[in-house]
């Protein structure tokens, strides 16, 4: 028995259990009772999610200039936030992360306070459409460009790459979907096996796919990629890719002195 907690606690469950027993169809949110289970939530439900997260400081290293901004864009508890901090070399360099759910910054702040590096994290409680972008090497949207009203998604990337330095980048891992009905088809049972392989029930992935329906709206990536280049990068690089979970690469070219 833990010592250190009153018998009269529960423990506190980090386990997803949110769609285990039926509910009623009530749309995803990143609330408290998401914020408590997200770890254990996002690791068992994204194919690939746990080599995302490490490449993102390979790729924060290699990216990362001095004296510039790093944005983590919907930063939840900070991990990508965090493998960022770990990426990047240079003691002068701003990193900020940003989140709109109260709960998931609450919780951040105890990641990052726990995590003892250097290098100084801004958090902050905010839309990602209203937040100042300024002076950028790395932004960082994992896995949160998806849930941003599709009508908006443009103007936001056009912000990220006037925001963003030549050699600099932008790492964007969305869930996709495909152009063939065949290969949606495969992409989604594939994935559907792959969380009742970490334990989730038929129950588990039919609810949560009716919760997540209207809210996480996925696209092609050949859509990414056009939207990318009009929004002001110059080109786009496919880094990695998991069933229906695609990881991309956006560069700004280095400025040319002729
Ligand atoms: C799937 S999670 C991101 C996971 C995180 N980047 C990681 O690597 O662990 C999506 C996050 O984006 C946030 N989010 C969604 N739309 C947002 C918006 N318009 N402004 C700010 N945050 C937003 C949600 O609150 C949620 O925490
Ligand atoms: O597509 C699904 O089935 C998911 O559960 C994906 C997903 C995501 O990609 O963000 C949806 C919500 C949670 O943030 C965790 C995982």
């Amino acid at each position: 028995m833990n010592k250190s907690r009153k018998p009269s606690e529960a423990p506190e469950q980090t386990t997803d259990r949110l769609f285990a027993t039926e509910r009623r169809p009530e749309d995803f949110r990143f609330d408290a009772s998401v914020a408590r289970v997200f770890p254990d939530m996002i690791r068992r439900s994204v194919p690939g999610y746990t080599t995302v997260i490490p490449m993102i400081e390979v790729i924060s290293e290699q990216y990362a200039q001095p004296a510039t901004n790093c944005y983590d864009l919907g930063c939840s508890l900070g991990a990508s936030t965090l493998a960022m901090r770990h990426g990047i070399a240079n003691a002068d360099c701003n990193l900020i992360g940003v989140d709109n759910s109260s709960a998931m910054i609450e919780r951040c702040e105890h990641y990052i306070a726990l995590d003892d590096s250097a290098l100084p994290v801004t958090l902050r409680c905010e839309d990602i459409l209203d937040t100042e972008l300024s002076n950028a090497s790395v932004t960082t949207l994992n896995f949160t460009l998806q849930f941003v009203d599709p009508e908006k998604r443009a103007g936001l990337l056009a912000r990220i790459a006037d925001a963003t330095r030549p050699g600099g980048v932008l790492i964007l891992s969305e869930k996709v979907r495909f152009e063939s009905d065949d290969e949606q088809a495969i992409q989604t049972r594939l994935h559907h096996e792959f969380k009742r392989a970490n334990g989730y029930s038929d129950l588990e992935i039919s609810q949560k796919r009716t919760a997540i329906e209207q809210v996480l709206i996925p696209e092609t990536l050949a859509a990414h990629k056009a939207r990318l280049l009009s929004a002001g990068f110059d080109d786009v690089v496919v880094w990695y890719q998991c069933f229906n979970f695609v990881s991309m690469l956006a560069i700004k070219a280095n400025q040319t002195t002729e």
